[in-house]
């Protein structure tokens, strides 16, 4: 890993944290916020790769259980991990790197020059959605005691939002890859 691979992942943790300054949105069915955060995991993963792109979410999930207030509304710590969202959470790290993968395998030809926007949303969909709801639905529904059908519910919320962020994300991983051939690792 070079210091190049390692500056883009502190960059885009730092994204990450940064879209957790805007303040979560609680929905009816289930304890978990709708976040913009989510936005920064798919653009992680569409941008930088699957190594790097799962790097930068996994040094947002450290900074949370170390307790530093990274994620939105200012919360941290290992507190966040058995609670309704830390499913969400960890689903970050292998979304991002799933979105990474997807987006190396049939998004970008010609060492990044040649880029596809419809597999880049693909990517973004089946990582940052598929993925992360994956890990997310079944974790809430342990912690909450609500069964599965209601923290697929809330999972039905998200992925109106989260539906737009992956187009966000796709689109400005497809524009930066051809302005700036950032070769996903
Ligand atoms: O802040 C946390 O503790 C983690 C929040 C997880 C929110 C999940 S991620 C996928 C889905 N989309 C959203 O906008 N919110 C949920």
């Amino acid at each position: 890993m070079s210091t190049q691979d390692l500056v883009l992942i502190a960059l885009f943790c730092a994204v990450i944290v940064a879209l957790g300054l805007l303040p979560p949105v609680s929905i009816a069915v289930i304890p978990v916020p709708v976040t913009l955060q989510t936005l920064g995991v798919m653009l992680a993963g569409a941008v930088l790769g699957p190594v790097r792109g799962a790097g930068a979410c996994a040094l947002v999930v450290l900074l949370t259980v170390l307790g530093l207030p990274v994620l939105s509304g200012g919360r941290g710590g290992l507190g966040v991990i058995p609670g309704p969202t830390g499913g969400y959470l960890l689903g970050w790290i292998p979304g991002a790197f799933v979105t990474g993968w997807l987006v190396k395998r049939f998004a970008v030809r010609a060492g990044g020059r040649l880029t596809s926007l419809a597999a880049h949303f693909a990517a973004c969909l089946v990582g940052g959605l598929l993925v992360v709801y994956a890990v997310g639905v079944p974790w809430t529904s342990m912690t909450t005691g609500l069964g599965m059908g209601k923290a697929a519910l809330g999972a039905a919320y998200f992925a109106i939002g989260d539906t737009l962020k992956a187009a966000v994300a796709a689109a400005v991983a497809h524009h930066v890859r051809r302005s700036y051939p950032i070769e996903p690792r």
